[in-house]
């Protein structure tokens, strides 16, 4: 065997045994997110919608026997169907939103004055917190439950020839067709609005738990304000539920005052249902942390930091962190879990308490 042959069979082998690697490595992913989650998030969606066109007018005349000249007797076309965007609280992020929609046709005209039925409306559901902008200005901000906006009108039914009777004309054989359904393109985005917000110090390690429990992937770094702006994750059941969870910058001593990152982002926990205190077990009392967001949440908004809650106690992997966790279940009545966002401890249990939060507090409940 020559040099060059012994060295391309070398390199098959290496290559037939890292994709060996990787197909196992895909399998064991597989099982794992088809065990606990699959996510997928879209908060943008550009969309064309085209309103259906108004049925036909008829031209039709009356006939009867023994009688010839019946008259006009075609009747209206019924409108076209208009196409509303529609809040609706099952609908979690725009994914479900296709590019293009189409309005029903009206139903056309027919003889013995007998008018074409109108189209239903169509209607694209789409999460609550969608901004509907067309051209790049905002024309709705769907804020509310059940919320509609018609985005394209349908067209109106042609008349039929029996509306042109006049006594100057007493045959028309005129009849109009409809008329065509509206058509914009507009673009959907949603607002950070999520079920749960994860609330901490910066570095505590917030990005990191929601790159574990989601699809979402924030910069994590070991510097303070690393997250320079609120990233949502979703994190999907086996029941098809889905929970957004944000992952909100660090809140600084005064970011009630807009010192830090500012105010901004307390506005953003202000919109969650659930919070999630992140503390860094290595540092030292961390139950101190959790006094510090406490207080400036409260400092925001009076009694925001008693919305349902959880404390994760994250970094349990670092030295001296059971000791502090001992510690904080002393001072605090709430329930800590405690994770490692790091190699992964624990996190099925976040994923399921985060659940049995979001069930006992629905986001309808508001
Ligand atoms: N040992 C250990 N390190 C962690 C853990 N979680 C996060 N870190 C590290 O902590 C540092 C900060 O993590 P981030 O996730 O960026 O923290 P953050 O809270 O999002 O920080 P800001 O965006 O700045 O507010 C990074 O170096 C992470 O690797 C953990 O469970 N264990
Ligand atoms: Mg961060």
């Amino acid at each position: 065997m020559s040099l060059l042959q012994m060295y391309c069979r070398t390199v098959r082998l290496c290559t037939g045994m890292m994709i060996h690697r990787a197909r196992k490595y895909s399998a064991t992913t597989a099982q794992f997110s088809e065990k606990k989650l699959s996510r997928y998030f879209v908060d943008y969606r550009r969309v064309r919608v085209v309103a259906g066109s108004g049925g036909n007018g008829a031209s039709t005349f009356h006939s009867e026997p023994r009688k010839e000249w019946g008259g006009p007797d075609g009747g209206n076309g019924g409108a076209g169907g208009d196409v509303i965007i529609k809040v609706d609280p099952r609908v979690k992020s725009l994914a479900s939103v296709s590019a293009v929609y189409s309005g029903k046709n009206g139903v056309a005209g027919r003889n013995k004055d007998r008018c074409g039925r109108s189209a239903s409306s169509t209607y694209i559901l789409v999460p609550l917190g969608t901004i509907i902008k067309e051209g790049g200005k905002t024309v709705a901000d769907l804020l509310c439950h059940g919320q509609m906006y018609t985005a394209a009108y349908g067209g109106a039914g042609g008349k039929g020839n029996h509306f042109f009777l006049s006594n100057e004309n007493r045959a028309p054989i005129t009849a109009m067709p409809g008329d065509r359904g509206q058509e914009r393109v507009f673009q959907l985005e949603l607002r950070t609005m999520a079920h749960a917000g994860l609330v901490g110090l910066p570095n505590a390690g917030k990005s990191s738990l929601l790159c574990a429990i989601s699809n979402a992937r924030p910069a994590v770094a070991a510097y303070p304000f690393t997250t320079l702006k609120p990233h949502v994750g979703i994190v999907k059941y086996r029941d098809h539920e889905q929970v957004a969870v944000a992952d909100i910058p660090g809140l600084t001593p005064d970011a009630h005052l807009n010192s830090g990152l500012g105010i901004s982002f307390l506005r953003h926990i202000e919109h969650c249902r659930i919070l999630l205190y992140v503390l860094d077990m290595s540092s030292v009392e961390p139950w101190k942390q959790l006094q510090q967001l406490r207080f400036e949440l409260d400092q925001y908004k009076m009694h925001l930091s008693h919305r349902p809650s959880a404390i994760v106690a994250n970094k349990m992997d670092l030295p001296d962190a059971w000791n502090n966790l001992r510690a904080l279940r002393n001072q605090v009545h709430q329930r800590v879990i405690p994770v490692s966002a790091l190699t992964g401890d624990n996190i099925e249990q976040l994923i399921l308490h985060l659940r049995e939060l979001y069930d006992d507090y629905p986001l309808d409940s508001d």
